[in-house]
């Protein structure tokens, strides 16, 4: 039998070799686990070794080391170079292979056609007539053309019913005239808008007759196919540099009066006639299909973005070696720390955790989408909850896990040789896009309070929400049975986010009784409302984690993901205990026994800490980091990354001359004074 871990080589570090030889399970199995099956975990090694074989194809030196001018330049370079060998290397058709392509080929921090493929297309498929499709769709796939979604303005991003820039149906001509009345009213921060794209589905106040109709959606020809030059009426550029992401041209759009075809509305679901009459669409949010879109993907690339950062800082930890642990042995991998080991292991066990609650998202969402194309939209209100909730605790415990991946480093975390602070930069805008956190939150709140309020009728609810209505224990059970069932933990976990939904809804209801307003109410209990959708989604992702381990089949792949789930049950409970020691339902003694198991599952998890990480199979190409090198030769290579530095071109700088030698000079003559 060959090595379980398949990322051992000759010549790597000996440190790290040990780890791997530890291995417990095969890495290449558990990675179709986390990439769903064998077939797409063969096809991403597939895909990164072909990338290798294509020079041009390489990064022309460190990223970190380029100006934001030559990061755009170089990853459209590349696009080009793609789209050449583009059939050769991915099905096209398949979304997966195509993420994979780009994060090896060019990174997080985006190119020209990011918002192409993640919004464009997809609103077009959604939303688009099949006269559109053949208009603009298929163009748009072969990329004869560019385009981007164009939704938020300088003053508004969360509010959509508060867009100012309006599309005013004038019958006469049969044309919207978009307008940017006011300076808040541009459009700002759309992907690849400010250089990169020639079209743009614009979003705008529909108005007809002067009635006020909301967000609807428009194509829109911002540039001239052929000199890219903006069209009349069009005024569009770049925001300027951003926290990280700076590959990527976010953009500015004023339109000044500009008129298109009626035809030019994104006509599905909903419909302008000639003659000015407003067809309904069967949901009134059929057209936010893009931004649900891409929530549904965003547990995966927040998860993808977690383990990246968890891969350099586990493998660093295993070949820094500081400090004594027994005195009278030699200085010990940091990875033998508790405290590290208590700082990585349970983020290594979310990542897992975001990519298995992130397919059953992904399966949800293909089924509501299958469904729309028909006008049926039952889910769709499920699928809005679900991805409102699990973006906003997604990208916030991702944040969280990226941070300690990066002090977990010490000082070398700190430099981008180790690239976490640019994956953190590009991970943490999740926070905010496809709305803003606290908003989402409370998106998910609306659901979850109508759940209870049924609850409260009598009626029996079901679905994400069933546990509402489902019998409750008064005393977890925690420790109190002799087999140890993970049902007892996510029992807890239920009775916890129940009494936090009741919590929120009493205090709401009491609110609304003594007369407040609605909207005031909701603001006043809007903070245990997001407590609530917090502890209603961590609640899905361990569901959904206990359902994948519940589903393997291989033993030692079940093995190695049981011990996951456990570090992750218990850490995730102890970090919301306080919710169940306020009523009772767990105690002290309960508390020491979930420490205790924590405790146990960093020791369990230790000697698999790599294989966990290797097992995401992620390429040093893909990587760009020094301190995550696969072969863990970290020291010679940091060594060799500086020399990039444009610092080091010459031995002294023209700022010695200018500034520190007279500033020195002056000194020194002042003190012979
Ligand atoms: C393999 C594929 C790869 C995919 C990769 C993905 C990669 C990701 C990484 C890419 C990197 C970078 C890309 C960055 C892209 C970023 C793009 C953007 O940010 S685009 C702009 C996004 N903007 C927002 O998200 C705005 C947030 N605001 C809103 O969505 C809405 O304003 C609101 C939902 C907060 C409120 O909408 P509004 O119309 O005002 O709602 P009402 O109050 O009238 O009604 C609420 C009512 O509607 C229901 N609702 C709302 N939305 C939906 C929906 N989408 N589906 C179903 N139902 C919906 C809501 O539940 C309420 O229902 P009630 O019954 O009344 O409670
Ligand atoms: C990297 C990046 C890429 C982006 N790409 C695109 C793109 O391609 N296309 C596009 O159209 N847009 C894009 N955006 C814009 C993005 O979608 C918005 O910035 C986002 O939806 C948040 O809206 P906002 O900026 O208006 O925040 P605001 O709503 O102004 O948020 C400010 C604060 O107000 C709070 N707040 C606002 N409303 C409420 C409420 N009702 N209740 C409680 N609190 C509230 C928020 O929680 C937050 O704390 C991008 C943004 C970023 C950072």
């Amino acid at each position: 039998m060959g090595n379980l871990n398949k990322e051992i080589r000759d010549g790597d570090h000996p440190d790290i070799t040990e780890e791997r030889l530890k291995s417990t399970f095969d890495t290449h199995k558990m990675a179709a686990q986390i990439y769903n099956s064998q077939r797409a975990a063969d096809r991403r090694n597939e895909i990164t070794s072909a990338v290798l074989k294509i020079p041009e194809l390489q990064d022309i030196k460190p990223l970190p080391f380029l100006s934001r001018e030559e990061k755009v330049e170089e990853a459209a370079r590349k696009i080009g170079i793609l789209s050449e060998h583009l059939y050769d290397l991915v099905n096209v058709n398949d979304g997966a292979e195509l993420y994979h392509l780009n994060n090896v080929v060019i990174g997080g921090e985006g190119n020209p056609l990011a918002l192409h493929g993640v919004m464009f297309i997809p609103v077009l498929q959604a939303q688009a007539t099949d006269e559109q499709k053949k208009k603009w769709l298929y163009r748009a796939m072969k990329r004869e053309i560019i385009g981007t979604y164009a939704q938020t303005e300088m003053g508004h991003g969360s509010n959509l019913r508060k867009l100012e820039t309006t599309a005013t149906y004038d019958k006469a001509t049969e044309e919207f005239v978009l307008n940017s009345p006011t300076t808040t009213s541009m459009k700002w921060w759309p992907g690849n808008l400010g250089k990169s794209t020639n079209y743009a589905v614009v979003v705008a106040t529909l108005i007809i007759n002067e009635k006020d109709y909301g967000p609807h959606s428009f194509m829109v020809q911002l540039r001239d196919e052929n000199t890219h030059k903006p069209l009349p009426n069009i005024e569009v550029g770049d925001i300027g540099p951003k926290m990280a992401y700076n590959a990527t041209d976010n953009g500015f759009l004023k339109l000044n009066h500009l008129r298109i075809p009626r035809t030019n509305m994104l006509m599905k679901h909903v419909k302008v006639e000639k003659d000015g009459t407003y067809i309904k669409p069967p949901h009134a949010k059929m057209s936010y299909s893009a931004m649900v879109h891409v929530r549904a993907h965003m547990n995966n690339t927040m998860a993808y973005f977690l383990a990246s950062s968890l891969t350099i800082a586990v493998r660093y930890s295993s070949i820094r070696r500081q400090g004594h642990i027994n005195p009278k042995e030699p200085e010990v991998k940091v990875l033998e720390y508790q405290t590290q080991q208590h700082r990585l292991f349970p983020h290594i066990a979310r990542a897992y955790a975001f990519s298995f609650a992130g397919a059953e998202t992904v399966r949800l969402y293909e089924k509501v989408k299958k469904d729309m194309e028909s006008g049926e939209t039952e889910l769709m209100a499920d699928l809005h909850a679900l991805t409102s909730g699990l973006k906003s605790v997604v990208t916030y415990l991702t944040m969280q896990g990226i941070e300690q991946a990066r002090q977990s480093c010490g000082g070398h975390g700190y430099s981008m040789a180790s690239y976490i602070s640019e994956i953190y930069g590009i991970a943490i805008g999740g926070c905010t896009y496809e709305g803003e956190n606290m908003v989402m939150l409370l998106q998910l709140a609306r659901y979850l309070m109508k759940a209870a309020k049924a609850v409260k009728e009598g009626k029996k609810v079901e679905g994400l929400v069933g546990y509402l209505s489902a019998p409750d224990n008064r005393h977890s059970l925690i420790d109190r049975t002799p087999e140890k069932s993970y049902d007892t933990y996510l029992k807890t976990f239920e009775h916890i986010a129940r009494q936090q939904i009741f919590r929120a809804f009493d205090k709401l209801e009491k609110m609304l009784t003594s007369g407040l307003p609605h909207s005031e109410a909701w603001n006043k209990c809007s903070v245990e409302l997001t407590r609530a959708s917090r502890l209603h989604t961590r609640l899905f992702i361990a569901q959904a984690f206990a359902r994948r381990v519940h589903d393997v089949v291989d033993f030692h792949i079940k093995e190695a993901l049981d011990d996951l789930l456990h570090l992750h049950l218990n850490y995730e409970l102890l970090d919301v205990a306080s919710y169940a020691l306020e009523d009772g339902h767990l105690c002290g003694e309960q508390m020491n026994f979930i420490r205790s198991e924590l405790y146990r599952s960093l020791g369990k998890i230790r000697p698999n800490a790599v294989s966990y990480v290797d097992a995401w199979e992620l390429s040093d190409m893909e990587l760009r980091s020094v301190l995550g090198r696969r072969d863990g030769h970290v020291y010679e290579n940091l060594y060799k990354w500086a020399q990039n530095s444009s610092l080091n071109r010459t031995d002294v700088l023209p700022v010695f001359e200018k500034y520190l030698k007279p500033l020195m000079m002056s000194a020194r003559k002042n003190s012979k004074l």
